[in-house]
């Protein structure tokens, strides 16, 4: 696979505070990403070192081969949805849309104009007169419309409702089997878009927690429930992400193999059920709260 971007041992700083601390990744073209993390966690920031909106304390970013910082060849081929973007004030969203149509080169009209339809959005509407969601569609078109061979979306939901979320999920994945291309989306509802991702991207307190295809993902860690202490003879010797219990009963996420684990948590006379990718997310962050807490 071909790398869209990478970041090579980077760290990001504002004053007193380590955003970003010695990232090393990649994005895979053509591939769509989630990059996860409780707030705080440094997603943004990746994203906006990513865009050329910032330049990193230290190490190396590289976006199709070149640094995107004030370099307008690469810049062109960057879409980046975020949540706070502000437009002028006399903006309408046909202004935005005009504007965004002379700013990427793939822009495609015929999508921005089915999707000002399915969102029911006013065009000759000033954005700032948008309700919020209404707002976050704007943002949605742009992102699909501009068909960058780079897209972020940082948390570009805000104030969706779940139907508007399902048809952003819908035509996402409708534009880019008709156009693969290198999405990124930042997001807290990992359950709603866990089917979409094919990588996973991780990250907390600034640092990659994991890096790993969704499909592997999916398969590491298994939940298993039961009597305590036959969960403790299952979990003995393997990771334990998390474990929570009442009285002599409890369920544990664990690091697994592969599917012979299934097996031997049923011999074990333990309920294995798969972990949902927003499960082992938790748990995952969660292991690492504690070794922080431990090693403070
Ligand atoms: N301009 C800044 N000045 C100082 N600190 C900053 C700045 N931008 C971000 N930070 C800090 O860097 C850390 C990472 O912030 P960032 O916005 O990247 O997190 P995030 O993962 O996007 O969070 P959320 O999910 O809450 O949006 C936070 O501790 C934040 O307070």
């Amino acid at each position: 696979m071909t790398a869209a971007a990478t970041l090579d041992d980077v760290t990001m700083r504002f004053r007193g505070q380590t955003a970003v601390d010695g990232v090393t990744a990649t994005l895979q073209e053509d591939c769509i990403t989630g990059l996860l993390g409780r707030n705080g966690a440094g997603k943004t920031t990746l994203m906006q070192l990513l865009t050329g909106h910032r330049v990193p304390t230290s190490g190396r970013v590289r976006v199709f081969g070149a640094d995107p910082y004030e370099n307008d060849a690469a810049l062109s081929r960057i879409c980046f949805v975020k949540e706070s973007q502000r437009y002028p004030d006399h903006f309408r969203v046909c202004d935005v849309l005009s504007s965004a149509a002379m700013l990427f080169p793939g822009w495609d009209d015929d999508v921005a104009r089915d999707l000002v339809a399915e969102f029911d959005l006013p065009r000759r509407r000033a954005v700032k007169k948008l309700s919020r969601g209404m707002t976050s569609m704007v943002g949605i078109v742009v992102g699909l419309a501009s068909r960058a061979p780079l897209t972020f979306f940082d948390e570009p939901y805000l104030g969706l409702d779940a139907v508007a979320r399902q048809q952003f999920y819908d035509r996402l994945i409708a534009d880019y089997a008709e156009q693969p291309r290198t999405i990124v989306l930042s997001t807290h509802l990992i359950e709603e878009i866990g089917d979409l991702l094919e990588h996973v991207l991780l990250i907390d307190h600034g640092r990659v927690l994991l890096d790993e295809d969704a499909e592997t993902l999916r398969g590491r860690a298994l939940t298993v429930s039961g009597p305590t202490a036959a969960v403790a003879g299952f979990t003995a010797g393997r990771r334990v992400l998390h474990s929570d219990g009442i009285g002599a009963f409890t369920r544990a996420v664990v690091e697994v193999a592969g599917p012979a684990d299934h097996a031997a948590a049923a011999s074990a006379g333990l309920t294995p059920e798969p972990t949902s990718l927003q499960q082992l997310v938790v748990a995952m962050s969660r292991t690492t709260d504690t070794l922080q807490e431990v090693s403070r």
